[in-house]
């Protein structure tokens, strides 16, 4: 049997302004998967990640990551267990003047001894593993380079070097692809699936783009209004159900044939 990478029963959640995010949500994953969430916009796609991340706690309900209960061990546990997730924010949090190699190398800060996170803010201890990650994002030339002299599609890579250089068991991303352009986007989301199935890591990447989603990936989990809509074989996923899945508490339905929406 494989590996559990989280385990959600009954899980709900509400931000502090009292809007409920997500609701009554039964989902498990294993080691080795990979899994597209998509849903319209505000349908709760971040909110999930963030709760699998640990960096949100349920407002109701149970859940176990990586077959721990975030929310009953101890601080230092919590944060060993933060170390093996490694999350691609929908906007990368880089300080701007940071070289990319720094940036990259922070992949690791929560793996290090404190000297050694503290070292590679000043001086990179390590060269080959950033550059070998950003190569495989095509973007191996831009190791010296400042951040903020980034386009905004390649300071996303550099958002998921970091995640590629960290290793970690189990692989968030919030839209990870959403400022690169269709030959890149390709490129990144076969990066990311790739390194997850070599380490057995599970993949979870949140995504507009319906059309790369049933192209790469095998689960599909669809969210509409905090819920889970339907959890289905990238295969069985239909232009009717994402009519459903995309039509509009306004009325306004995604054209007939169009999976990019
Ligand atoms: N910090 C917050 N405080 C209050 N409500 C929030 C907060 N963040 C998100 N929400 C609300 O929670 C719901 C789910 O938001 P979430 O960001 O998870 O959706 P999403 O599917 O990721 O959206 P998008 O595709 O636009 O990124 C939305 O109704 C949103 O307005």
């Amino acid at each position: 049997m494989r590996k559990a990478a989280f385990l959600f029963k009954q899980v709900s959640f509400s931000h502090s302004n009292g809007k409920e995010a997500l609701k009554n949500i039964n989902i498990s994953a294993s080691a080795g998967e990979s899994i597209a969430i998509i849903g319209s916009s505000g349908s709760g796609k971040t909110s999930l990640l963030n709760l699998i991340a640990t960096s949100l706690r349920p407002s109701a309900g149970s859940l176990s990551v990586l077959n721990v209960d975030p929310w009953v061990i101890s601080k230092r546990d919590l944060r060993s267990l933060r170390s093996k997730i490694g999350l691609v924010h929908q906007a990368a949090p880089i300080p701007p003047r940071q070289r990319v190699i720094t940036a990259v190398l922070a992949g690791r800060l929560g793996q290090w001894p404190l000297w050694k996170s503290l070292l590679s803010l000043i001086y990179p201890v390590d060269i080959d593993g950033p550059q070998l990650c950003l190569q495989k994002l095509d973007l191996a030339d831009r190791l010296f380079d400042r951040c903020d002299r980034l386009s905004g599609g390649q300071l996303q890579r550099v958002g998921v070097a970091r995640v590629l250089y960290q290793a970690p068991h189990l692989l968030l991303a919030d839209e990870p692809v959403s400022a690169m352009d269709p030959v890149l986007s390709d490129l990144t989301i076969q990066c990311l699936l790739e390194d997850a199935r070599t380490r057995d890591a599970c993949f979870v990447a949140s995504l507009h783009a319906v059309d790369i989603a049933l192209r790469w990936f095998p689960r599909i989990i669809g969210l509409r209004d905090g819920e889970v809509f339907f959890d289905l074989p990238a295969s069985e996923v239909s232009e009717s159900l994402l009519q459903q899945l995309y039509e509009s508490e306004r009325g306004v339905l995604p054209k007939q044939g169009s999976t990019n929406i």
